[in-house]
C-alpha cells in the first residue's frame, strides 16, 4: 500500500480531511451505528484495546472501517507492531525465492526446491518449511501439479508474473483447512467483490489467470469456489502491503494495519522487520485526538491525476483528500505544466476531483483536455523510464529537455532529481572526492528542491526526508570546506554551513535509527552518527 513536504502548512495538516471524509456514519436499518461498530470490532479480533490504546476502530460511509486517534499522539510513537497473517511473493516478472523473497534467477544453475522444483535461494534458506515461507503444504501441491514447470530459463516475463501471482492466493486458500483462524481473519477484509464484478477487464483477468488456472490446472475446483478465489484476489488487491528490505520483496496482509485509511499526505509511516516481516507503523507527525490515522497507499511523489488513477484501479475508490482536492497540491505545485502557448503561465487541473476535467493556464486562456495531459505525461514518463537509472548525463539531459515544459516542482523532474541526488557521490566516475564543484552544486540544489516538496508531502519523521537530508549534508560540507580553503567565504558563513550539516546529520540519524536493525536505512543512520562524531557534533 503502501510508501513520500512550508512549515506553516505542517500545522494545518492535522485536520486535512475534507468534510466528505467526516460525513455522518451510516446507520444500519435494524441496529444503531454503535451496535454495528461493536459487531465489527468483535469480528476484527484485534488485541484487547486498553483505555490508553492510541487508536480505535470507527466506520464511515466513505472509508468503511478505519482507525482514529483516541488521544493526541506524538510523532514517532509506534501504533502498530504485528506479524503478517499471510506473506508471499509480489506479482512480478522478477522471480524471488519462495522462502525468503530474495531475487533468484531461472537459469539452469539456480538452486531449486528438490521436491517441487520452484527456484529457491539455496538449501539452507531460512524460509524453507517455514510458515512465513515455502511450506510443506504448498510444496506438495506444487509438486503434484508440476506447478514450477513454466519457470524455465526461457520463460517470458509474462509467464513468470502470472505464476508468481498465484503463490500468495494459494497460500491463503490453503490456510482455510490448515489454519482456519487465520483464514477467518483474512476473510473479514474488504474485497470489493461486487465492484470488481462490474469491472469486466479486471474480472476477466482474474477469472482466466487465477480462478480458472487454480480450479482447472491445479485441480482445486472441489475445494474452492470461483467466488472464494475471486474474494481472495480482491482482498489481496485492496489490503496487501508491499514490503522487503535489502533486496527482498514480498506482499503481506496484517491483522489490524489493513484498517488504515489512505491519505495522499498521511500522518504515519511504516517499515518492516527484515527477519520477521512484522509491520512497524509509527506516527510521522503530531496526530490530534479524533483525527483519522492515515497512510498512503500510493507513491506520494506522483501527481494527483496518476495517484487517483492508481487508487481507483487497485483499491476501487477515488481519493478526495485535501491534497487531491487542491490544484496546487498543498502548495507543492508538483503537477503543474508550463503553458505551451504563452510559455509563462502554468497549466493545472481546474478541479482535480473531476478526473477527466479540463486543465487551464493561469496566465492565458489556453486549456488542455484530460486526454492531452495524459498523453503528454505518458510520453515524458516513458522517456524517463527509458533512461538507465545509473546514467547521470542521461538524467541531466532529461531535466534540461523538460524544464521548459514542466513546472519547476513537477514530480517527473523531481523523480530525475532524486535519482541524481543519490548518484552524485556514490557511483563510479562520480565518487565524492572526484566530484566537480558544478556537480557538487547540482547535488546540493537537487537535494534542496526535493526536500522542499518532501517537507510538505511527507513531513517530519519520514524515511524519504531523512534519506535526502543525509544526501544533502555531503555536498554542503565539501563545498564549504573548498570555499573556506580558497578564502571565498567568511568563517561566519562557514560556521553557519557546519551548523546546518550537523542539523541534517542529527535529524536524519534520529529518523533512520527508527528503522529495523539490519536495514540499509539503519546502516545509513550509523554512517550519519559516525560523520557527526568526526565533526565533533
Ligand atoms: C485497506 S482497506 C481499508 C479498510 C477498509 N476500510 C475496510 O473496512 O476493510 C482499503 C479500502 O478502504 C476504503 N478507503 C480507504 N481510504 C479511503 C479514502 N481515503 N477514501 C475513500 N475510501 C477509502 C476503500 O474502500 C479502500 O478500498
Amino acid at each position: 500500500m503502501p510508501n513520500k513536504k512550508n512549515k506553516n502548512k505542517k500545522k494545518n495538516n492535522h485536520h486535512h480531511h475534507n468534510n466528505q471524509h467526516q460525513q455522518k456514519p451510516q446507520h444500519s436499518q435494524n441496529g444503531s451505528h454503535e451496535d454495528e461498530v461493536e459487531e465489527q470490532l468483535k469480528n476484527l479480533k484485534l488485541d484487547d484495546k486498553k483505555p490508553e490504546q492510541a487508536y480505535r476502530v470507527a466506520m464511515s460511509e466513505i472509508y468503511g472501517r478505519y482507525l482514529v486517534a483516541n488521544r493526541d499522539i506524538k510523532p514517532g510513537e509506534v501504533l502498530i507492531r504485528e506479524p503478517a497473517l499471510a506473506i508471499g511473493p509480489c506479482v512480478s516478472a522478477d522471480p524471488v525465492c519462495l522462502g525468503c523473497y530474495m531475487p533468484v534467477s531461472l537459469k539452469i544453475t539456480q538452486y531449486r526446491c528438490p521436491s517441487c522444483h520452484w527456484p529457491m535461494c539455496g538449501p539452507n534458506c531460512r524460509g524453507n518449511n517455514h510458515p512465513k515461507g515455502h511450506t510443506f503444504a504448498e510444496c506438495d501441491l506444487f509438486k503434484k501439479e508440476n506447478a514450477a514447470a513454466p519457470l524455465t530459463p526461457t520463460a517470458s516475463p509474462e509467464q513468470v508474473k502470472n505464476l508468481y501471482e498465484l503463490v500468495l492466493v494459494v497460500r491463503i486458500l490453503l490456510l482455510k483447512k490448515l489454519h482456519p483462524e487465520l483464514y477467518e481473519r483474512i476473510m473479514i477484509m474488504e474485497s470489493h467483490l461486487e465492484m470488481r464484478k462490474k469491472n469486466s477487464e479486471l474480472w476477466s483477468h482474474y477469472e482466466s489467470n487465477v480462478v480458472t488456472y487454480l480450479r482447472e490446472k491445479w485441480h482445486l475446483a472441489e475445494q474452492f469456489s470461483t467466488e472464494e478465489i475471486h474474494t481472495v484476489c480482491g482482498i489481496l488487491d485492496v489490503n496487501c502491503f508491499e514490503i522487503g528490505q535489502n533486496f527482498a520483496k514480498a506482499r503481506t496482509l496484517y491483522p489490524s494495519a489493513f484498517l488504515l485509511a489512505h491519505d495522499c499526505c498521511p500522518n504515519t509511516a511504516h517499515t518492516d522487520d527484515p527477519e520477521t516481516y512484522d509491520i512497524i507503523l509509527r506516527t510521522s507527525r503530531n496526530v490530534r485526538k479524533d483525527e483519522t490515522i492515515t497512510l498512503s497507499y500510493a507513491y506520494t511523489l506522483q501527481g494527483t491525476l496518476k495517484r487517483r488513477e492508481f487508487m481507483q484501479a487497485g483499491k476501487l475508490f477515488w481519493c478526495c483528500c485535501k491534497r487531491c482536492s487542491d490544484p496546487y497540491e498543498l502548495g507543492t505545485d508538483c503537477s503543474a505544466i508550463v503553458c505551451a502557448k504563452c510559455k509563462t503561465g502554468l497549466i493545472r487541473s481546474i478541479n482535480p476531483l473531476e478526473q477527466e476535467g479540463e486543465w487551464k493556464c493561469d496566465k492565458c486562456s489556453f486549456t488542455l483536455t484530460y486526454k492531452e495531459v495524459v498523453k503528454l505525461l505518458d510520453k515524458i514518463n516513458n522517456d524517463l523510464e527509458s533512461i538507465d537509472p545509473h546514467d547521470v548525463p542521461g538524467l541531466e539531459n532529461f531535466i534540461k529537455r523538460y524544464s521548459g515544459s514542466l513546472g519547476p516542482n513537477h514530480y517527473l523532474l523531481l523523480s530525475a532529481k532524486y535519482s541524481l541526488c543519490q548518484l552524485y557521490g556514490k557511483i563510479e566516475g562520480y565518487l565524492l572526492p572526484n566530484l566537480s564543484l558544478e556537480d557538487l552544486k547540482r547535488k546540493q540544489t537537487y537535494c534542496r528542491d526535493f526536500l522542499k516538496v518532501v517537507d510538505i508531502l511527507e513531513p517530519k519523521l519520514t524515511r524519504l526526508r531523512a534519506l535526502i537530508m543525509y544526501e544533502l549534508h555531503a555536498p554542503l560540507l565539501v563545498l564549504a570546506q573548498h570555499l573556506m580553503m580558497q578564502k571565498l567565504i567568511s568563517s561566519r558563513d562557514f560556521q553557519k554551513t557546519i551548523k546546518e550539516v550537523i542539523y541534517l546529520l542529527k535529524e536524519s540519524s534520529m529518523i533512520l535509527k527508527m528503522e529495523p536493525v539490519g536495514s540499509t536505512e539503519y546502516q545509513m543512520a550509523l554512517a550519519a552518527e559516525e560523520a557527526l562524531e568526526k565533526m565533533g557534533g
